[in-house]
């Protein structure tokens, strides 16, 4: 009996002004497990996940028949057991590290044999932006961008910093948080909110992370638009600050917020916000570098 098992890893997306196409893998982890079987099962293993009736609603498989049906392929049957460290509709990247597995888990059962690229190209055809799944996928900073119908990626080196999320106990689905954009930008403010960006990313690569902070939150094409959906938006910035955070922002579509810190400062920055914020998750969070990552067993 063949069996593989999968992981992806969670993610922030825009990190500020890289709206839509600046993505960072984080190490909390959707894993699957999957063995053949006659008839389709799937099995949750976490509190995180959400619920459902029959294997045909499971979001992950409904992606997987979707993959297998453009590839003219059908799913054989199996046994999916599913477990999650990544919260719900949170702002790090649940939907699209669901949206992977499942494109995964098609090319496993099929064979499809699809590149990185291919992946990636379903992937945001889903998800409508490239950010999420291109980090999850591939792991570490990556900034992505789909032109033409046709998506380019480039993967950031390392950054030299920690990372603290602050989750609070609420939802906020990126249906809804997008809904507070506006259709339109004229061009000054385009101008200077791509200018925004273009900076970060270079004191990013630079190592100036002053500046890239500085950036992070000046961003002109979301966070103005969601403060208000966002619990201790205004307050949690400033309060981070004090404490040493270079930059603070939404993390994806929120409520979620993550600072970039100094290396090394990441588990005390991130008690002295607890005692601000008492009743939020408030932890360090590794980069994760790998992304899809996909285990081979033969029982
Ligand atoms: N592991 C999963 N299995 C099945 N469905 C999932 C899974 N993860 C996410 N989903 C679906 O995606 C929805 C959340 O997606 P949404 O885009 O609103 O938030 P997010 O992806 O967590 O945040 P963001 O896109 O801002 O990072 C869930 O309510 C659920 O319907
Ligand atoms: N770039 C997306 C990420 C959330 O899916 C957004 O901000 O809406």
């Amino acid at each position: 009996m063949n069996m593989f098992s999968l992981s992806v890893p969670a993610s922030s997306a825009n990190i500020g002004p890289g709206f839509d196409s600046v993505g960072m893998a984080l190490n909390r982890y959707l894993t699957l497990q999957v063995t053949r079987q006659e008839k389709w099962e799937f099995a949750q293993h976490s509190h995180l996940l959400p619920s459902f009736t029959d294997y045909e609603d499971h979001f992950i498989y409904q992606i997987a028949k979707q993959t297998a049906n453009w590839h003219q392929k059908s799913l054989p049957a199996c046994k999916v057991s599913i477990d999650s460290e990544i919260p719900l509709a949170r702002g790090l990247g649940s939907s699209a590290s669901a949206v992977i597995a499942g494109i995964e888990l098609a090319n496993q059962l099929c064979t499809l044999s699809l590149s990185s690229l291919d992946k990636l190209q379903l992937a945001t055809e889903i998800e409508g932006h490239p950010d999420n799944v291109a980090a999850s996928l591939v792991g570490g900073l990556v900034i992505s961008v789909e032109t033409d119908n046709v998506i380019d990626y480039c993967q950031v080196p390392d950054l030299d910093i920690d990372i603290v999320v602050y989750i609070p106990a609420v939802e906020l689905k990126t249906e809804k948080s997008r809904k507070a954009l506006p259709a339109y930008f004229s061009r000054k403010d385009a101008t200077i909110a791509s200018g925004i960006s273009n900076l970060m990313i270079a004191s990013l690569l630079k190592g100036d992370y002053e500046l890239a902070g500085k950036m992070m939150e000046h961003d002109l094409f979301h966070e103005p638009y969601r403060a208000d959906l966002i619990p201790h938006y205004h307050d949690l910035k400033q309060e981070a600050k004090q404490f040493g955070a270079y930059g603070t922002v939404i993390s994806g579509a929120g409520p979620t917020m993550i600072s970039f810190v100094p290396k090394g400062k990441g588990g005390t920055i991130s008690k002295q916000m607890k005692t601000f914020l008492p009743h939020y998750q408030i932890e360090p969070l590794d980069i994760d570098h790998n992304g899809l990552r996909v285990e081979q067993e033969i029982i």
